[in-house]
């Protein structure tokens, strides 16, 4: 079957179960040629061609809501309710998103993204419904990984308090992005390995048979004994104890044995889980071989090898700078110890948890957890490195500021992907947490210039034991400059020129400073001289240098891969307006009140309006404005 000329899930209530998985066969080849042009969550959704099959086929979407935790792996969803058409723009600009997105189809009841949310989300849908007296099934898939997110254990908690009808899928393949870890997970393996229990109580039945009958009382005893085996070997007994009906483990992959559970289900009251097992990958052999995660989330491959088609980067990822420079200087200091939240491997840490497994903490899918485990070590004099995507973080905002900053704690806060991520869109831009660290007493904010400057940060940072210091790194590769030289400490707070003007003067940091640069060159073909200051620290100012600009009351443009509200401009503002000082020519370019959806980082800083081009048309402006403001003041005060 052409799988892009689906329009909706309703032929399939047609369909015979071998029909169906011939489907599924059509549906694997569709996304493994689809993906290999344009990368996306390739091993995640072939792990879930059957469940999704399975679930259109009894549910009755949209009527039905069908809910995708994180939501990676709804491609098979989207395909079956009629986007298969559309999948050339996966994750490109104004193309399909990657993740559930309401605006596309009246299927996506929830957008996800971030995960943990889906139970939280189907337990309101699941009240409301009662309240309103309507009737609709509600059923969340949520992974095994994302069952570690906190948020996913207080909706569970909630769930079973609650009692109410709806049906939650456990997609367990045994991975997050790499193998999960985790008591939770260890509980699971548990009930994946039930033939112990079933061998058991096999062995048990034969006994009973052998003995004669003693009247039912060898036959209750056993049944007693049945029950406390299952009870001790199976745990789905986890979830029985919150008030949720476990039903499984189910084949994931089975989809009469699928079916008849979610049927089964339908029927029960109150809350069901239906521990589904599926393999992640599955009909993709280098995805089913994959035991660290490269599959999870790729770039385009070569079908027929499974070799990714990457341009050769002139320089490292700065996350493997951060990685390296860590794993250097662990050498010597033992203090140092690095946390991640379920990102080792996006984050490249790999290296590290080699050299020193036992350093390397690995929580799951746990930001809050992470932060304030990284807050106790801190307590005991360790160097706690807490490795985090931006995005992720806001996750742990609490926890940063309750636990990390308010008791001033030697916490290094590594914020990867900080700044546009590209394809990944709204739900994963780190481009909020300058505006919400900022407020946050006590801690430093820093950004590097360059994969040199990241290293000597990481130094610093490592260093310096006056209390919490983050420091910010974008998402993808540095811009080749040499990184031999030795590591050396920055002083707090100090910017630096790192192009000399007499004209305008503008501030920014990280990758912005790349385009102010390009900008300052187009603009001295029109004479116009562009001092460029690499303001590397947007937490504190350099006061020192700010009050020097003052002086020599040039305009001062800011620029800035985040949100304006609340920004690295909207400090300058203030910094000027508390020093008295009113009448600087003060502009800011930044993100402004939107959430930025996915395409390349490229598209969207056009899209935003902050390429080199963008910043000269608003120097210019500036400067001509100024000409009529001194016009105006020249009136005013003559
Ligand atoms: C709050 C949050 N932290 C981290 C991530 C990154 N992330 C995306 S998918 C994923 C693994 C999810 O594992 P699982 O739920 O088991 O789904 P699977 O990919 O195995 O189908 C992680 C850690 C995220 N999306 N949200
Ligand atoms: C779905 C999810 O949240 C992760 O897989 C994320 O897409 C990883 O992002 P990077 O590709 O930047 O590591
Ligand atoms: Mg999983």
């Amino acid at each position: 079957m052409d799988v892009s000329k689906i329009k909706n899930p309703q032929f399939l209530k047609k369909m015979s179960v071998s029909q169906m998985n011939e489907l599924a066969g059509d549906i694997r080849s569709f996304l493994i040629k689809k993906l290999s042009k344009t990368g996306g969550h390739l091993a995640p959704n072939l792990g879930v061609v059957e469940l999704t099959l399975a679930l259109h086929k009894v549910f009755n979407s949209p009527k039905d809501k069908l809910l995708w935790d994180v939501g990676h792996q709804s491609y098979v969803h989207k395909i079956l309710t009629g986007r298969g058409d559309r999948f050339d723009s996966l994750r490109q600009y104004k193309g399909l998103c990657g993740f559930p997105k309401r605006s596309e189809s009246e299927h996506d009841v929830w957008e996800a993204g971030h995960s943990s949310t889906s139970l939280s989300a189907a337990l309101g849908m699941a009240v409301a419904r009662d309240l309103k007296h309507e009737n609709f099934e509600v059923v969340a898939v949520i992974g095994d990984g994302a069952l570690t997110g906190g948020m996913a254990l207080e909706a569970l908690n909630d769930i079973g308090h609650q009692n109410r009808n709806m049906i939650i899928i456990l997609n367990d393949n045994e991975m997050s992005i790499a193998p999960n870890v985790g008591a939770l997970h260890n509980m699971l393996n548990r009930i994946r390995s039930a033939n112990k229990y079933n061998k058991a109580k096999e062995d048990l039945e034969y006994l009973m048979k052998k003995i004669p009958a003693f009247g039912g009382k060898i036959a209750s005893a056993a049944e007693r004994l049945k029950d406390r085996l299952k009870y001790l070997l199976v745990s789905g007994v986890f979830f029985e104890e919150l008030g949720i009906t476990y039903l499984g483990p189910v084949d994931g992959h089975n989809l009469s044995a699928l079916m008849d559970s979610f049927n089964y289900a339908i029927k029960k009251k109150g809350p069901v889980i239906i521990h589904v097992l599926t393999q992640k990958g599955r009909g993709y052999k280098p995805a089913e071989l994959d035991e660290v995660g490269t599959w999870h989330g790729t770039g385009p491959y070569k079908i027929e090898s499974g070799a990714f088609i990457k341009p050769i980067a002139a320089a490292p990822a700065y996350s493997k700078v951060v990685n390296d420079t860590l794993q250097e200087l662990a050498r010597e200091d033992k203090r140092i110890v690095v946390i991640s939240p379920a990102m080792v491997v996006g984050s490249k840490l790999e290296g590290f948890g080699k050299e020193f497994p036992d350093r390397l903490f690995d929580v799951g899918i746990a930001e809050q957890h992470a932060a304030t485990f990284a807050a106790g070590l801190a307590t005991q004099k360790m160097k706690p490195v807490l490795v985090i995507y931006s995005t992720f973080m806001q996750r742990a905002y609490d926890q940063i500021l309750h636990d990390i900053c308010r008791q001033n704690l030697n916490v290094v806060i590594a914020v990867d992907r900080a700044g546009l991520v590209g394809a990944d869109g709204e739900t994963h831009q780190g481009v909020f947490d300058i505006g919400f660290l900022r407020s946050l007493p006590n801690l430093t904010i820093m950004m590097g210039k360059d994969e040199n400057e990241l290293r000597n940060m990481i130094y610093t940072a490592i260093n310096d034991n006056q209390g919490p210091i983050a420091v910010r790194y974008p998402r993808g590769n540095g811009i080749g400059v040499a990184m031999n030289s030795p590591l050396h400490e920055l002083s707090i707070g100090s910017w630096e020129v790192i192009r000399d003007g007499r004209d305008v003067t503008v501030l920014a940091f990280g990758p912005m400073l790349q385009i102010a640069l390009k900008a300052a060159k187009q603009l001295e073909t029109d004479g116009i001289q562009v001092q460029i200051v690499n303001a590397r620290f947007i937490k504190p100012l350099d006061s020192k240098m700010l009050s020097e600009l003052a002086a020599h009351g040039r305009p001062i443009l800011t620029v800035e891969e985040g949100m304006l509200a609340g920004g690295f401009g909207s400090s300058i503002l203030e910094f000027f307006h508390d020093q008295g000082i009113y009448d600087l020519m003060i502009e800011r370019m930044g993100i402004d009140d939107c959430f930025v959806e996915h395409g390349s980082v490229n598209e969207l800083l056009n899209e935003l309006g902050l390429t080199s081009e963008h910043i000269s048309i608003r120097v210019k402006q500036m400067l001509k404005n100024r000409t009529g403001t001194n016009r105006i003041r020249k009136a005013i005060t003559s």
